[in-house]
């Protein structure tokens, strides 16, 4: 059976003057996952998710939220929660108004959850937002995405500010939640080996254009590191696709994408070696700009 995604993007384009920020890009986000948005800076992660919550126009293409476009629609966008570093306030609004807002905006919301959030970061509920640490404003908008519980949810880089127990924090409250009520995460980062365990889904962004679509499981089986005599790692690696090379002394370390059988390494004194999503990430987006 196939479910109706909850986003699908055709050929969208947003320019800025001469700079294609989103560059024809197309794709799906299914029902109930959580997405992996990756790329360098500048590479468009932003402007994507501003495009997919309505915040910006596409130059071109179509896109469909929940079945509709988002521009302007409050049906849509009740929602989606899109929580971003650079979320401003009002200057009068102190933790708790923002709270109630998340409470009267978002169907979903969970007062509960949104309480014992606020203890695990120990957020100051009577404090004014501006006053916040940027640490504490980070946490604040993780609440409040969190809380929110919207079928969709984009997180732009929100926890930039956290210290790494409150990202571990923000990870171990995400998944727990979300294996109670699954839902449709974006995760934009660039910290990839920390997210890496929990996005399924690899969308991987440059220069505007969606270079990777792939269920994360599958890639992190799919690449491995060949390291040895160069004739025995050409010889293994044939019908692979190579995204990197290198000479170390006397060995060649290829980085290859596809199967090489492991007893052929052994005997011929080959190292496998699995690669993390974050040596994957930057071989693809390394090959991609030499090309
Ligand atoms: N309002 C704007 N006006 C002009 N150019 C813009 C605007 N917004 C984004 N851009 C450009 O579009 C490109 C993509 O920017 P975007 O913020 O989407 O990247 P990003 O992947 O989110 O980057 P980062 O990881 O650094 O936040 C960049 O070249 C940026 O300078």
């Amino acid at each position: 059976m196939t479910t109706t995604p909850v986003v699908s993007v055709q050929g969208v384009s947003k320019r800025f003057g001469s700079v294609a920020a989103v560059d024809d890009v197309s794709f799906d986000l299914r029902r109930n996952g959580i997405y992996g948005l990756l790329g360098r800076n500048g590479a468009g992660k932003t402007t994507l998710m501003q495009l997919l919550t309505g915040q910006q126009f596409a130059t071109g293409g179509t896109i469909r939220v929940l079945g509709a476009d988002p521009v302007e629609n409050s049906q849509v966008l009740r929602q989606v929660s899109f929580v971003k570093e650079s979320q401003r306030y009002p200057d009068t609004f102190k933790v708790r108004h923002v709270l109630l807002a998340g409470r009267l905006l978002f169907p979903e919301w969970d007062e509960a959850f949104a309480r014992s959030l606020v203890a695990d970061f120990q957020l100051p509920v009577g404090r004014l937002v501006k006053k916040l640490s940027r640490g504490m404003l980070s946490a604040l908008g993780v609440t409040v995405g969190l809380a929110s519980r919207a079928p969709l949810t984009f997180f732009d880089e929100p926890y930039l500010g956290l210290d790494a127990v409150s990202r571990q924090l923000f990870y171990d409250r995400l998944l727990a939640d979300y294996a109670e009520h699954p839902r449709t995460v974006v995760l934009s980062t660039h910290l990839i080996d920390e997210v890496g365990d929990l996005i399924e889904h690899v969308l991987l962004i440059e220069r505007g254009r969606i270079v990777l679509d792939e269920a994360a499981d599958a890639l992190r089986g799919q690449v491995v590191t060949v390291t040895g005599p160069a004739p025995a790692v050409d010889r293994l690696t044939v019908n692979t696709d190579e995204l990197h090379r290198e000479q170390l002394g006397p060995l060649t370390r290829a980085t290859v994408r596809g199967a090489v059988p492991a007893g052929a390494a052994r005997e011929a004194g080959v190292q496998l070696e699995p690669v993390s999503l974050q040596q994957l990430v930057v071989r693809i987006t390394a090959r991609k700009a030499a090309s």
